[in-house]
């Protein structure tokens, strides 16, 4: 089955022989991915290999395997309230507990004089398991890398001018990232919540590595012109709005919040990360891309295990829309309103004005969020 969201791959951004007209249609691709999907798999094959997710894997699922004293000795609650392990429903997604575990860990302190016992004041506990922390270590650097290419991959995509790709980048420089390791057991059939509840991610850019168990990451996907929303919503990768087995398309149909969509899953592919944007990106494309909806809904009988890593802007950075992105919106906009043959134009769907955004400053806007995320006292076990 052909996958619904689209596949992109970075390779002319890796290679230097790489022709400008391939990495033009790599960043045309991801500027209508993010416009349309908010979604796409990113082909990193040219710079990851098989080898090294599998270790990442292995290594996770050693940890997980752990006596539940073992693991609760990195737990987040003897650190910085951010870094470290949480239990079984530890995590709190829109008020309900989450069906996994994992470990979090966030690039160093960006403030020497913060609490070591506040969030983010402290410092990583990395496991006592054999070559844990190298793996993730050469992990975090490759996805740093990585997520300084898209950007300037997507700079251009958003028809930067040279001078504002270099203002994007400073606001990148050093990146506050950080990353989790999930680990999910089977949903028990008599769960009411899910493995992850619906959530957008609250950063900038989202590269998942996940094993390959099927129909576990779903995407609520909103219709609009430039995408076959019907066909998407009768594909095999719709999934039933309701319990019971869908008879016609119309029962894949659900809503979130208010809108209507489908929610569709997004099944590991081999070579690739599932990648999605966050709101930091919304904020700087002016609403233009969106952040979108994932959930985690994992009934088969494996254990699964995930590594989202989130890159993102500096701590202090202060994130506003891109001059770039209104041109851009506008241009759309006028191309949209003339048709060809009757049939709209690419880029139709910018009808509507582009929202404006309150100036954030990302440090503030990611503490505000942490500080939601976790039941502390409820989920664990002692
Ligand atoms: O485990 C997954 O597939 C997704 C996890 C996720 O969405 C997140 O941690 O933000
Ligand atoms: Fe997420």
């Amino acid at each position: 089955m052909a996958a619904a969201l689209p596949i992109i791959s970075i390779a002319p951004y890796f290679s230097p022989t790489a022709a400008a007209a391939e990495r033009e249609a790599v960043s045309q691709a991801l500027h209508t991915a993010c416009r349309d999907y908010g979604f796409f798999y990113l082909d990193i094959s040219c710079f990851v290999g098989e080898s090294e997710t599998d270790e990442l894997s292995r290594l996770a699922r050693q940890f997980f395997f752990l006596p539940q004293e073992e693991k609760d000795r990195i737990s987040i609650k003897h650190g910085d309230l951010a870094r470290g392990y949480q239990s079984m429903g530890q995590n709190v997604t829109m008020g309900m507990s989450d069906n996994h575990e994992g470990i979090d860990m966030y690039a160093p302190t960006p403030k020497p004089s913060m609490d070591p016992k506040k969030p983010l004041g402290g410092v990583n506990p990395w496991p006592e398991v054999e070559g844990f922390q190298a793996a993730f270590e050469k992990w975090i650097e490759k996805m740093k890398t990585l997520g300084a290419v898209t950007m300037q991959a997507m700079a251009a995509g958003i028809q930067a001018t040279p001078e504002e790709s270099k203002q994007l980048q400073s606001m990148f420089s050093d990146p506050f990232w950080y990353f989790r390791i999930i680990g999910y057991p089977p949903l028990p059939k008599d769960h009411d919540g899910f493995s992850c509840g619906a959530h957008k991610d609250y950063g900038c850019l989202t590269f998942l590595w996940a094993d390959p168990t099927p129909s576990a990451l779903q995407v609520f996907l909103r219709p609009n012109p430039n995408i076959d929303f019907d066909a998407i919503a009768q594909s095999a990768a719709a999934v039933s709005a309701s319990a019971s087995t869908p008879t016609s398309a119309a029962d894949h149909h659900a809503e979130e919040g208010g809108e209507r969509g489908v929610w569709i899953n997004a099944d590991p592919i081999p070579g690739c990360l599932v990648c999605n944007i966050g709101e930091m990106w919304e904020v700087l494309s002016g609403g233009m891309y969106k952040s979108t909806l994932h959930r985690v809904v994992h009934r088969s009988s494996n254990y699964r295990v995930s590594v989202p890593f989130f890159f993102e802007p500096n701590f202090d950075s202060i994130i506003k829309t891109l001059p770039a992105a209104r041109r851009l919106h506008l241009a759309e906009r006028r191309n949209a309103a003339t048709t060809t043959n009757g049939t709209k134009n690419p880029g139709a769907g910018a009808e509507s004005e582009l929202r404006e955004y309150e100036p954030v400053v990302y440090g503030d806007f990611l503490l505000n969020k942490i500080a939601s995320n976790f039941d502390i006292e409820n989920g664990i076990a002692d």
